[in-house]
């Protein structure tokens, strides 16, 4: 593999070089051949006992020079001080641009009290979610593989160790410039802007006559499309500390995530997040919260408060705007009209009321939409009452659009399969037992969840009763 240093190329100050810590008797767990394609990797390899040792981290990759970078960042509202990669170790940076980090892969000097391990449980989420999130077209970090090891690693209870080789253009974070803003390391933050600037946005340098506010905007307008992306999905982060804010607009970290079975608005997915600080509904507010971090950190460059504060004017209206885009592509509205607002509200005040299955339901009126057969929709309400009078206010205002072209829009909007908490629990407790078909399944299904997969109904299908209870955590 041919290797260029980007961020490597910053030097000593943003990272240490390091090697990731052999596991023993690593096995396979999981591979995504179209990330296998986005890397150039030949197939053939990536089955090989050489790559298998290469991403556990026991065996080295020709030509690259490891390191775990360091970064702060507020978690749960609170500044935390330094923290970084404390079990991330990236391999390095491929001549197309790919960075490729190994999640679990040994301590670092940022561990501080951890193991500097993933476990298998989460792993398989990290991997799993990863893929899926791309084949929703929602921007993300992706995963190439995962590899296990028999290593006992201590959470609540003893599990085994797995490294997950992340893959994204670039992994750096919010709380890299907030870590060397608290450190008043100023040539350093300007050093990290000017780099990010000049690879990923290099429009905030031609013609800005403050590159640093233009980058500052441009990261927000990102990161309003990605949580208006989130929001219409009805996908629930669970840890948006901004140490877990990627400066892409990448969706990161994938730790207690949910994807939303029932609506509920107030719905939090982490079990350590008593406050309900990550509910769902507050998602559009912390990003922006965790954008005001990054305009702190970002105040020594940009000069004076009021141009960071006018860089984050434009969140609000880019949010409203991709969220109703989104939305109307839900509901199949082909052009923006007047009464879609009120469609739209009354769409997820109803879902809110009846706590209907978020997913379900759109799939269901998707199809609903394209035969004319609504009984479906209506089954998913106790009280017909309330869906009947939104189902005539939605029909009233789509009479005479095509409906043909509007189901086309929908099915490839609302997707049939989402990595729900019991499927990822499912795979989970069979790959525990040494049975990986699961995770494969999944991949295939999560790869394209917007067709059919005949015979794949079941991972469709309302959660189980026991999904419920499942309680999901930081620990990972
Ligand atoms: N088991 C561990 N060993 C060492 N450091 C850890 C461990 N778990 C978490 N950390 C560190 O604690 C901080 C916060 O953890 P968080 O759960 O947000 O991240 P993470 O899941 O480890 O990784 P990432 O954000 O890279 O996906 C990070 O600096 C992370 O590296
Ligand atoms: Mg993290």
């Amino acid at each position: 593999m041919a290797w260029q240093h980007g961020f490597a190329a910053l030097g000593a100050d943003f990272f240490t070089e390091l090697r990731p810590s052999p596991l023993p008797a690593a096995h396979w767990v999981g591979r995504s051949s179209a990330v296998a394609r986005l890397l150039g990797l030949d197939a053939a390899w990536l089955h090989s006992d050489a790559a298998l040792q290469a991403f556990t981290g026991n065996g080295p990759l020709a030509g690259a020079r490891p390191l775990a970078s360091v970064y702060g960042g507020h978690q749960f509202g609170v500044w935390a001080g330094q923290l970084g990669d404390g079990r991330a170790i990236m391999l390095g940076e491929t001549a197309a641009g790919w960075e490729i980090q190994l999640k679990g892969a040994g301590r670092t000097p940022y561990s501080r009290m951890g193991d500097g391990r993933a476990v298998l449980r989460s792993s398989i989420r990290e991997f799993l979610c990863s893929e899926a999130m791309h084949g929703l077209g929602i921007p993300t970090t992706r995963a190439l593989c995962i590899t296990g090891s028999p290593a006992p690693v201590r959470r609540e209870e003893t599990e085994t160790a797995a490294v997950v080789t992340r893959v994204a253009p670039s992994f750096v974070r919010f709380g890299h410039f907030e870590h060397f803003c608290a450190q008043r390391q100023t040539p350093q933050l300007q050093a990290l802007a000017d780099y990010v600037i000049a690879r990923y946005y290099p429009q905030c340098r031609a013609g800005a006559a403050n590159p640093y506010a233009a980058l500052l905007q441009a990261v927000s307008e990102r990161t309003a499309r990605l949580m208006a992306q989130w929001q219409a999905v009805g996908f629930c982060h669970g840890v948006m500390n901004t140490d877990n804010m990627s400066i892409l607009g990448l969706t990161m970290d994938y730790g207690p995530f949910q994807f939303l079975d029932a609506f509920i608005p107030e719905h939090r997915c982490n079990h350590s997040d008593t406050q309900g600080r990550y509910a769902y509904q507050r998602q559009p507010d912390v990003a922006y919260w965790n954008l005001l971090c990054l305009a702190q950190a970002l105040l020594p460059l940009i000069g004076e408060r009021d141009g960071a504060l006018a860089a984050l004017a434009s969140y609000p209206g880019v949010f409203s705007a991709e969220f109703m885009a989104g939305m109307r592509a839900k509901l199949g509205l082909l052009q923006a009209r007047d009464g879609d607002a009120a469609l739209i509200d009354g769409v997820l005040m109803l879902l809110a009321r009846h706590r209907v299955d978020y997913t379900i339901f759109w799939r269901r009126l998707s199809q609903a939409v394209g035969c004319g057969d609504f009984e479906p929709v209506r089954a998913l309400f106790a009280q017909r009452a309330d869906a009947e009078r939104w189902l005539l206010l939605f029909s009233e205002h789509t009479t005479h659009m095509d409906h043909a072209q509007m189901a086309g829009m929908m099915l490839k909007t609302n997707p049939k399969f989402v990595l729900r908490n019991h499927l990822g629990e499912q795979a989970i407790r069979a790959a525990q037992q040494g049975d990986f078909g699961a995770i494969e399944t999944l991949l295939r299904l999560l790869e394209r969840p917007f067709d059919e997969h005949p015979g794949h109904d079941a991972y469709a299908a309302f959660p189980p009763d026991w999904a419920a209870t499942i309680a999901i955590s930081c620990s990972s």
